[in-house]
């Protein structure tokens, strides 16, 4: 895959409103939630601010790696999967949390473990939206979106320069 033409950079104070955006629909579903389930390493961060806001003590990860080379998807490979008694009633009342998702492969690997975990994403492209239950910001597939944690802070071409010619 080659580079996405659009970047959507993300600093902390709008990943941090985002994260609390969520959790305000979040708690406006009819769930009383028995967990959050994080996708690491991209869901540590709204599971955070989600477990704060809903009071949701019991955290548990489920380790993916996939995008092994900055914008290239690899093979999915599970590096921990969940504890087996979140996995009962096929995971029903267990809030399934990452940073976004994109082809959605992430998403339906996680689902398929827990079907009837609700699925919660900040943001979402149109490719993986169909896995997601509840979400914030949509954008579309080629847009690449730069986290808070992924970024330092570099010169930025005049977008007049990029498009000339
Ligand atoms: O919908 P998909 O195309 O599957 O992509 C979405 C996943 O990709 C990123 O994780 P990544 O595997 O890069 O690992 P990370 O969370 O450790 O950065 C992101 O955090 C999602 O989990
Ligand atoms: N940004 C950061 N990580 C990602 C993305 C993205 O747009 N898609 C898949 N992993
Ligand atoms: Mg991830």
């Amino acid at each position: 895959m080659s580079l996405p033409e659009k970047a959507f950079p993300v600093s902390w104070d709008q990943f941090h409103r985002d994260a609390r955006a969520l959790a305000w629909r979040l708690a406006g579903v009819n769930v009383k939630w028995r967990a959050i389930v994080c996708i690491t390493r991209g869901g540590l961060v709204p599971a955070a601010v989600i477990s704060r806001e809903l009071g949701i003590r019991l955290i548990e990860t489920v380790c993916v790696a996939s995008y092994h080379d900055y914008t290239d998807q690899g093979e999915l490979r599970i590096l921990k999967e969940i504890s087996p008694e979140l996995l009962t009633n096929d995971g029903e009342g267990v809030l399934i949390v990452d940073d976004l998702t994109d082809t959605g492969k992430t998403a339906a690997i996680v689902r398929a473990m827990m079907p009837k975990a609700h699925f919660a994403a900040i943001y979402a492209k149109p490719k993986g939206r169909p896995m997601i239950d509840t979400f914030v910001t949509e954008v579309s597939q080629d847009t690449w979106i730069y986290f808070p944690w992924d970024m330092g802070f570099t010169y930025q071409k005049p977008i007049a320069d990029s498009t000339a010619g």
